[in-house]
């Protein structure tokens, strides 16, 4: 059996990654004080990583990972992996975007607690021996408004456990509506509104483009006198000069930060003021939250090397269950129809148009479209291309990928339909599953057939005339090429035809030009599926 060599480079739960340890084709190495150097001079030889928010997976690193398959983060946040890199290279990443959850948003309130009554300064007094009681005069949470920008998993927890503690919430999310802010009850409003309204201020989206310093100067100056500001997200979200002007100035009364944009942070000029309280990015760190997202992660790692869908892609698109019950039956023709249609040209492939018909279009049907995209590229591209990188290698050369969807139904329950854009005109190829009997090619351009697409086949092109069969059956014969079944359908009679043959054996070149002799026959293609 094969082993794959998996490499652990952060601290993780023993206990959640015990089904790793006792997978016997997993080889588990566990690294922790590699440097960056060391990590590039051996990631060659793993086939799998998992990470947490420390180890940087710079593109540099992927690229030297010539053997890497799967990337997991025991984690939500992956703005530490190259993700681009990744993909392109074909790697799959997956996170582990609940095991935290409940973690992180304890971890938050925690923070705004301490952070309103001034519980870390006030400890650090005591332990200096000073009895003080005058400055550490905190605010009530009950009755303040608490901003949430992102009402995602962690934002939505921590806005249900502010209720509790009897606060107002307002949260701005591109993704939350009205009625939704309602059933939660909370306020909704836009950034503005926010930022304007709020007492207390908690960032909890991702570290985007679109996010990165999304609390800056404007920002600051759009927010009440004496607001306070809670960061157990991401470093970056903050516009860290932004927040020690305000802090400076007054304009805020102080800040909890978890994360900051360089970590480890401990020199930081934003730790040196007494308003700031901070955390050494602690969110995730509780023993049930490390258990969870390190479960979660090595199933996924194990799902992959079984061979079966992971459940929280980051570069791919999910699938769940259901979604799963319904599609997977459609993955081997999908990709075969890929295949098979890129050895009916010679040209280069300029767009590719795949309809799906019939009672799959309500659901997502994203990963059949990267079967067939990986299908058409592998006949050039080998092996190193997969479900991954298949659309990102179709684009990188030019080829457009457009996916329609129709009610239609055409005697089949699904129909796939996949179309080939040369300089030279179009070719087609539809495929099916049929029920107890599988896979099956039903159209080659505008020919009905039915062949099981497996093996060894001959598609020829041919004008509909008598003795063209037995002409072809004859040179076959002399080759010693067995027929084991044959298709023919025509435009009309005497007109053009096609004939799809499934032969025992690969057919040699020489075959395929006695062949085009035949004044009837014009176009010979051999396919290996
Ligand atoms: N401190 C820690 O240890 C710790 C632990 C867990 C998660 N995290 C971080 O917390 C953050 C949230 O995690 P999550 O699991 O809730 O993620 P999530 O994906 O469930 O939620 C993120 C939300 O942010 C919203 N969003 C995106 N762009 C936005 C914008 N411009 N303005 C407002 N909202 C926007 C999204 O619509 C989404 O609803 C991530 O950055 C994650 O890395 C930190
Ligand atoms: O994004 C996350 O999941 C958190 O920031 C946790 O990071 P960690 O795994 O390094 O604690």
């Amino acid at each position: 059996m094969k082993k794959y060599n998996l490499l652990i480079s952060d601290p993780l739960s023993e206990d959640g990654m015990r089904p790793l340890q006792e997978a016997s084709h997993i080889h588990m190495v566990m690294n922790l004080n590699w440097n960056t150097e060391q990590l590039l001079e051996n990631i060659g030889s793993f086939d799998a990583l998992i990470v947490r928010s420390q180890t940087q997976v710079t593109r540099e690193l992927i690229e030297r990972a010539s053997n890497l398959k799967i990337i997991g983060r025991a984690g939500v946040g992956v703005d530490n992996i190259a993700i681009e890199a990744a993909t392109e290279q074909g790697i799959i990443v997956v996170n582990a975007p609940n095991g935290n959850t409940n973690s992180a948003a304890e971890h938050t309130m925690a923070m705004l607690m301490a952070l309103a009554r001034k519980i870390p300064q006030a400890y650090l007094a005591l332990k200096q021996q000073k009895w003080d009681r005058k400055s550490y005069i905190g605010v009530e949470l009950k009755d303040k408004t608490l901003g949430i920008i992102g009402l995602g998993r962690i934002g939505a927890e921590v806005a249900y456990r502010a209720r509790g503690q009897r606060m107002n919430v307002i949260a701005y999310d591109p993704f939350l509506t009205k009625e939704k802010a309602e059933k939660m009850g909370i306020e909704y409003g836009s950034l503005d509104d926010v930022l304007r309204i709020a007492d207390f201020i908690t960032v909890h989206t991702p570290l985007l483009k679109e996010t990165r310093h999304l609390l800056n100067k404007e920002a600051f100056h759009k927010m009440k006198p004496g607001v306070q500001i809670i960061n157990c997200a991401r470093g970056g979200i903050i516009d860290e000069d932004a927040l020690y002007d305000a802090i400076v100035s007054k304009k805020v009364a102080g800040a909890a930060l978890d994360v900051l944009e360089e970590e480890p942070f401990l020199n930081h000029k934003l730790l040196k003021l007494n308003e700031v309280i901070a955390t050494p990015h602690l969110g995730a760190s509780t023993i049930e939250a490390q258990e969870n997202v390190a479960i979660d992660v090595s199933q996924d790692i194990l799902r992959f090397f079984n061979g079966d869908p992971v459940r929280n892609p980051v570069n791919m698109p999910s699938l769940d269950n259901e979604l799963l019950q319904k599609v997977e039956p459609y993955f081997p023709i999908s990709e075969k129809l890929g295949e098979f249609l890129i050895y009916l040209t010679d040209e280069v492939v300029e767009e590719i148009t795949i309809t799906y018909t019939g009672d799959l279009i309500k659901n997502d049907l994203s990963p059949l479209s990267r079967k067939v995209v990986k299908g058409m590229l592998k006949r050039h591209l080998g092996t190193h291309v997969n479900e991954v990188n298949a659309l990102y290698l179709a684009k990188k050369r030019g080829i457009e990928i457009h996916e329609s969807k129709t009610y239609t139904k055409k005697g089949f329950s699904n129909l796939i339909t996949v179309k080939m854009k040369t300089k030279n005109g179009t070719r087609s190829v539809a495929g099916t599953v049929l029920s107890g009997l599988g896979p099956r090619i039903v159209k080659v351009d505008h020919y009905h057939v039915d062949v099981t697409p497996l093996g060894h086949i001959i598609v020829i092109h041919h004008t509909d005339q008598p003795g063209v069969i037995g002409k072809m059956g004859s040179l076959l014969a002399k080759h010693e090429v067995n027929i084991a079944t044959m298709q023919v359908d025509r435009s009309n009679i005497g007109g053009d035809a096609i004939m799809m043959l499934t032969v025992d054996k690969h057919v040699h070149d020489q075959v395929l030009q006695e062949l085009l002799l035949f004044r009837e026959i014009h176009q010979v293609r051999i396919i290996d599926l």
